[in-house]
């Protein structure tokens, strides 16, 4: 885990879009920081219709941030959106501090996370291409500077050839990752033959997913962790249902505003298991400071993976944690924007899993019927 920097200084830029809440922005990039053991100590906000080409953040504020450096003691700013090559090392020679921004936090975390050989290679991949684009043009801008970062850093020579090699391994990861793909994909295509439904569980990071998983399989082997992206390496459970059918169930990794698009490529092999899945069960938090907000971040991140048709459940879990009024509230306002009916539950309580359980089985068996109706009237054309 990262603890060569502890105190964090966050620049957060607020586009004035009416779909990014900058305060659920900076609160969740705490919230990330702080599972990286980095504890924010202050924040600078500037109201920009678009960042700073330079600096991210204009050079009024870029000042006073050095100061909130000195005064604060800090040794890392970090970012609330993506920073481009020139950005990234400008602050840093301005600030004299380390500087990351939104996706390198969120990457770090999944770093620190991976522990199996299919994660690490998926992590290391997004790392490599996440690192590439920031080391080009690196090289011409310090050879125009004359030097590194302050004055000692590598010269374009060398900034080119650490680029190439990671470009090197990119290519080789993307080998290696691509047979995890084909045994994916033979162990899918298996189950498919077996005619067995998949239902993905899917929602935000820390919705409650894999104690979910627990809950419906009986496993209490599954990792469940009160900390973000705890599932790297989503397992499959087999469970019976109420009417004596099989299904698999398949947890899968969290979603969160803004995942980096290096991850979702990378983990791709992991997030075709949601591609293929018969059903959805979208889990969502009540305790999420904007739950709605966060299931529009699930719905875009299932569209972005090609997931949009599959057909859904909404799960509304940790309801041990909220009132009934809040509930019937929160319910209600589902209804309207998704159109999908909300089962609530409890995952950790065991609290109306098995009416879950049953809305799951007429669920899949309207599914099975929807598709003997297209596949006869497609043998009848
Ligand atoms: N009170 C309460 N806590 C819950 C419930 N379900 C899950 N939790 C807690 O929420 C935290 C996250 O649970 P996980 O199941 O690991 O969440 P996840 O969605 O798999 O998270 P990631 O894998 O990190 O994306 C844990 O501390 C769980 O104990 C619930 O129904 N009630
Ligand atoms: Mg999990």
């Amino acid at each position: 885990m990262e603890n060569r920097y502890n105190k964090a200084l966050l620049l957060c830029l607020d586009r004035q879009r009416s779909d990014e809440d900058p305060d659920i922005l900076a609160d969740e990039l705490a919230l990330l920081l702080a599972n990286l053991n980095i504890k924010v100590v202050g924040r600078i906000d500037q109201k920009r219709i678009s960042p700073d080409p330079a600096t991210f953040l204009g050079k009024g504020k870029v000042l006073e941030a050095r100061e909130l450096i000195n005064l604060l003691g800090v040794n890392i700013v970090v970012c609330n959106d993506s920073l481009l090559s020139t950005q990234l090392h400008n602050l840093r020679s301005l600030l004299g501090v380390e500087v990351w921004d939104r996706p390198f936090v969120i990457m770090k975390i999944f770093e620190s996370r991976a522990h199996s050989a299919e994660a690490k290679l998926q992590v290391e991949l997004a790392m490599c291409k996440y690192e590439i684009p920031l080391l080009k043009g690196l090289g011409k801008q310090m050879s125009q500077t004359g030097g590194g970062i302050g004055t000692r850093g590598p010269g374009e020579t060398e900034f080119e050839r650490h680029r190439r090699k990671l470009e090197r391994k990119v290519v080789s990861l993307q080998r290696k990752l691509e047979q995890v793909r084909k045994r994916r994909c033979n162990s899918r295509k298996r189950r498919k033959r077996s005619n067995i439904s998949t239902v993905a569980i899917v929602g935000y990071t820390n919705s409650g997913k894999s104690t979910l998983l627990r809950a419906l399989s009986h496993d209490d082997e599954i990792y469940c962790a009160d900390k973000l992206f705890a599932t790297l390496d989503p397992k499959v459970r087999r469970v019976k249902l109420p009417g004596g059918k099989h299904v698999l169930f398949a947890d899968t990794v969290g979603f969160i505003r803004k995942l980096p698009v290096e991850l979702v490529a990378a983990f791709r092999a992991t997030l075709e298991e949601v591609n293929e899945a018969n059903l959805l069960l979208v889990v969502i938090d009540p305790l999420d400071k904007d739950p709605l907000e966060s299931l529009t971040v699930v719905e875009e991140t299932l569209k972005q993976i090609g997931a949009a048709s599959i057909p859904r459940i909404i799960v509304v879990n940790k309801i041990d944690m909220i009132e009934k009024d809040q509930l019937q509230s929160l319910l209600e306002r589902l209804s309207l924007p998704s159109g999908f009916e909300a089962v609530p539950v409890s995952a950790l309580k065991n609290i109306n899993i098995s009416t879950l359980l049953k809305r799951i089985e007429s669920s899949l068996s309207r599914i099975d019927s929807d598709v003997k109706l297209f596949t006869d009237t497609y043998k009848l054309a």
